[in-house]
């Protein structure tokens, strides 16, 4: 499997084994992309969105008119398929399927992949755990190779199975009143009601998998239902900071 990590950041070198990891997870509309990304940015950090290729993968499955259920139709296309997401910057996911590579360019699925159609099957993807951990070890493999100071990486078991080792893991969370409210102003013409009834679906899915409601032993909960943007990435800035410190 390929994948191509564009990294707009001036390299630091030797900071392979350097770069500082900020793992994040926490349930869909808990805001873990755009605070993680704001908080990134305010490190000076990159960001690594892992449910970008969760999404990617099932767009794929569909453009390719695969079974969405079958894993390995989901294994073929990781076996041939160029992904690439920015880890600085304005976020670009892009996918080249693997009957194009080399001759039809990537195509940007930036937007395609934010869809409800997308959001609806990805579950049925992220299920499967020898997915999983094919794209885990992308994960890893993209950190390894960003050559940044420090990469925060977000998903749902990036605290337990991606990254446990992380010297700041953090489960964000907020009511699911709340995550729907705020989602529901991100996608012009749903209801409030409509989206949380959506979202407790492919919550409920996806904790079949994965646990990402309870903190496991070390990580610690930062409840955003009672904080405002701001003051939810200030948390986790303020949580690296004090790992920053605690290890000097
Ligand atoms: N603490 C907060 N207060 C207000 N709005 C927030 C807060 N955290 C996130 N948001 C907004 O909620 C929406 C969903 O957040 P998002 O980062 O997409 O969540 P996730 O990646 O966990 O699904 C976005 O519009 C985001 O700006
Ligand atoms: N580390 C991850 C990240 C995402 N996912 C899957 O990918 C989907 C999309 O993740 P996302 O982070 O883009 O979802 P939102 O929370 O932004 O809605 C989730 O619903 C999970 O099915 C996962 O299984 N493990």
């Amino acid at each position: 499997m390929e994948n191509a990590v564009t990294n707009e950041a001036p390299s630091t070198g030797d900071a392979v084994d350097g770069t500082v990891l900020v793992a994040i997870d926490g349930p869909a509309g808990s805001g873990k992309s755009s605070v993680s990304r704001a908080a990134a940015d305010r490190l000076g950090f990159g960001i690594l969105d892992t449910g970008a290729a969760y999404r990617a993968l099932a767009w794929a499955l569909r453009e390719r008119g695969d079974d969405i259920d079958s894993e390995a139709a989901a294994l073929t296309l990781l076996d041939g398929w160029h992904y690439g997401i920015t880890l600085r910057g304005e976020q670009r996911v892009t996918v080249e399927l693997p009957e194009t590579v080399g001759i039809g360019g990537a195509t940007d699925v930036t937007a395609a992949i934010r869809a409800n159609e997308i959001s609806a099957l990805v579950s049925r993807v992220s299920k499967h755990p020898v997915v999983r951990d094919r794209l885990n070890a992308m994960f890893r493999a993209m950190v390894a190779e960003s050559g940044l100071p420090g990469v925060v990486i977000e998903g749902r078991d990036i605290t337990t199975v991606v990254a446990p080792d992380a010297p700041v893991r953090l489960l964000l969370t907020a009511s699911p009143e709340v995550r729907a409210q705020r989602r529901a102003g991100d996608l012009p013409g749903s209801s409030a009601e409509q989206v949380l009834a959506e979202l407790r679906a492919r919550d409920e899915k996806d904790a079949e998998v994965v646990d990402f409601f309870t903190p496991a032993p070390g990580v610690v909960l930062v409840d955003t239902s009672d904080l405002d943007f701001e003051q939810s990435v200030q948390a986790v800035v303020d949580a690296v900071r004090e790992a920053q410190e605690g290890a000097r």
